[in-house]
Formats: C-alpha cells, sequence, structure tokens
C-alpha cells in the first residue's frame, strides 16, 4: 500500500489546488492533504491584500466537503504555531509524521524548490511534482490574495464561493418597489436572488391583514432563511435578497400588534453586507395583498420600519426617486461594495 500527501495553507483553496490534490489521489493508495496553519502566521499574508485572513475552520471545511466521496483521500488539519514568524519546516515535518503515522512514500506539490527541504526531512519519501510550470491551472493563492477573489472568480471552487458571497438586502413598507429592484438587480449581476417568503405565505393563506397568525410569522422567518442559504449557495460573487427578520417583525407589529423575540433572535445573527432601504415615494400599487396605501399611513410605517432598524443598530443606505434613480444608486452602492 502506497501513502502520500500533499501539504498547503489553502488561502485560499482554488482550483489549482483541486487539480493537484485530485491528480495526487490516483497515484497512491492513500493521500492526506494536510493542512498547515497557524493565525499569526497566516493572518499576516492579509496585510497587504484585498481579502481578510480566512479561518483555518473555514479552510479545513473546503478540503472536507472537497474529499467528502474519495475514501482514499483524508484532510488533517496541522497548527504550527509556537510565536515564530517563520515557518519552522523540520518541526512541521514531524507534527505531519506523527499524525500520519505511517510511512510515507510520496510527498505532492507544484513546486521545484521544495525538493531540498523535502529530501533532507523526507530521506525515505519520494518528492512527486504536479505541474510546476502550472500550466493547466495557470493560478497561485497569492495571486488571489493580491487582487482579491472576484477578479479570479472562475478559479474558486463551487465550494468555496458561498464563503465570499456578497449579500445585500434590500427592505422597505409595501409597494416601495423591493421585489422589482430584486429581481433587477440580480438579472444585472448574472446572479440569484431570495423574494419575499412572507408573501408566498400570504399567498397561500389567500391573504395577511386578519389571517395571519403568530406562528406564520415563525415559518416566514425560518422559511426566507432557508431560501436564503440556497441562494448563497449558487450566487455570482453577489445575492440579493428582499426583505429580512426586521421586516418581518414589522409586519408583526403592524398586522398583530405583536413584537416577536425569536424575530429579534435571527436579526441578531444576520451579516448583509450591504442594506437597501427603499422610501415609500413611488407610486403605491394594489397587489390584492397590501392595505395601508393612504398616504399618512405609509409615512408611519416607513418611520416605524426605520425605528426597528435603528434599534438594532443598523446602518443602511437610503433609496429614493424614481425606480431608475433608485437602480442607478443602487448599482453605484454595489460597486463600491465590490
Ligand atoms: N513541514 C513540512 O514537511 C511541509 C510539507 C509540505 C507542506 N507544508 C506546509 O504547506 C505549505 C505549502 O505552502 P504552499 O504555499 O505551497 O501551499 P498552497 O496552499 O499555496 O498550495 C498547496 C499545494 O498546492 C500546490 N499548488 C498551488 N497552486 C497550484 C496550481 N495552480 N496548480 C497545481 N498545484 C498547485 C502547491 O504546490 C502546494 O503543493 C508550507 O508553507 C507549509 O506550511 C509543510
Amino acid at each position: 500500500m502506497t501513502v502520500g500527501f500533499i501539504g498547503g495553507k489553502f488561502l485560499p483553496l482554488h482550483l489549482g489546488h483541486v487539480y493537484a490534490i485530485i491528480h495526487a489521489s490516483t497515484m497512491v493508495d492513500e493521500l492526506y492533504v494536510v493542512l498547515s496553519h497557524s493565525k499569526k502566521r497566516d493572518s499576516e499574508l492579509f496585510t497587504e491584500s484585498k481579502m481578510e485572513y480566512i479561518p483555518s475552520q473555514v479552510r479545513l471545511r473546503w478540503l472536507s466537503q472537497l474529499i467528502r466521496d474519495m475514501p482514499q483521500v483524508k484532510v488533517i488539519s496541522i497548527e504550527d504555531d509556537h510565536g515564530n514568524d517563520d515557518y519552522n519546516w523540520a518541526e512541521g515535518a514531524e507534527l505531519i509524521k506523527g499524525k500520519i503515522g505511517k510511512q510515507i512514500d510520496y510527498i505532492f506539490s507544484s513546486e521545484y524548490e521544495y525538493g531540498e527541504i523535502f529530501q533532507e526531512l523526507y530521506p525515505d519519501s519520494k518528492h512527486m511534482l504536479i505541474d510546476p510550470e502550472r500550466h493547466s491551472v495557470s493560478i497561485s493563492a497569492t495571486k488571489i490574495r493580491q487582487e482579491g477573489v472576484f477578479n479570479h472568480w472562475e478559479f474558486i471552487p463551487d465550494i468555496v464561493k458561498p464563503y465570499f458571497v456578497k449579500k445585500i438586502v434590500i427592505v422597505g413598507t409595501e409597494s416601495c418597489g423591493k421585489s422589482t429592484l430584486t429581481r433587477n438587480l440580480a438579472k444585472l449581476y448574472n446572479t440569484t436572488y431570495v423574494s419575499e417568503y412572507g408573501r408566498t405565505v400570504c399567498e397561500e393563506l389567500g391573504g395577511c391583514d386578519g389571517v395571519i397568525t403568530k406562528e406564520d410569522y415563525h415559518k416566514i422567518a425560518y422559511g426566507h432563511k432557508m431560501e436564503e442559504f440556497k441562494a448563497i449557495e449558487n450566487a455570482n460573487k453577489l445575492v440579493f435578497i428582499d426583505t429580512e427578520a426586521i421586516v418581518t417583525q414589522f409586519y408583526s407589529n403592524l398586522y398583530n400588534q405583536e413584537h416577536q423575540p425569536v424575530l429579534d433572535e435571527i436579526a441578531k445573527l444576520q451579516d448583509y453586507d450591504l442594506w437597501l432601504f427603499l422610501e415609500p415615494d413611488v407610486k403605491w400599487v394594489d397587489d390584492g395583498l397590501r392595505v395601508h396605501g393612504e398616504e399618512a399611513m405609509r409615512v408611519h410605517n416607513n418611520e416605524s420600519l426605520k425605528e426597528l432598524l435603528d434599534n438594532q443598530k443598523i446602518t443602511y443606505e437610503i433609496l429614493s426617486g424614481d425606480y431608475h434613480r433608485r437602480l442607478i444608486s443602487a448599482v453605484e452602492l454595489i460597486e463600491e461594495l465590490l
């Protein structure tokens, strides 16, 4: 039985790493993918970067997902942070040998320069080079860190993409153009979106006012979150989300005069990258589910929603004006985010 390993930092995991792992996995009976990490050392790689430090647990998850259906491949995580600024290869080798606990026949990498180090630290193992010129997948993690993940999106595996997706949420009261703006932005940016789940629930009920109960709000909040997870999985850099838990709380106050702690808790967990607040200064459109069209009521509701957002210390960007103006302002803000 032959045993090999391929080590790395995977900051971030890209398709070049995947190429090397897959090829290595076909050359041995048992392959170990070694994640070497040190928070201190790894964080320093991000000082001049367009990206932020990626915790080792996130990287371990990516690798674990990548090899989940490859029984001959195992991932091991090794922390080698002993306060040194430079990586101590000899110490790292001892830790790797200890964790693998078997004769190591092959060490895989795409770096010629590792040959000498491996020869010294693993005299009984053979260094196997995989595409050292990087002809097959021409990318390095250093380049991704320097230039940003969105500039090299085509080299990011689908299992890694969700971690980097920017979440843009669009909030506002009835008939302020949220759903249209959400769909338009998703089309413009060729990505996924989440429509207002509360609307789906109300459509199933045949209305909202008078028929919706406390439990329905829980269903809306959980259902909406599940839709968000799905949309993030399939998103192309950005995901657009129509409403969230604070807006659901607003409707609970409006229709049922009830404040629901569970919605506050969900709101606290939300980590959107950009909040777009739509002012209700466009024409009120009666779609059969809306009931608060009088101007004074629209103004009052708008203030109530802002108050709820302020209570949760949310920073939001206000969009107003006609539909075209709102779209332009939204795009400007999104470009800044990107
Ligand atoms: N102590 C040891 O014995 C030992 C041995 C191996 C690795 N390590 C650890 O792993 C780290 C390796 O660093 P790194 O910067 O090379 O890791 P990395 O995360 O950038 O790359 C991981 C592996 O993928 C290969 N690779 C990267 N881009 C590729 C591409 N486009 N095509 C094909 N293959 C590609 C690399 O050569 C490396 O073998 C070391 O710094 C060390 O922490 C330690």
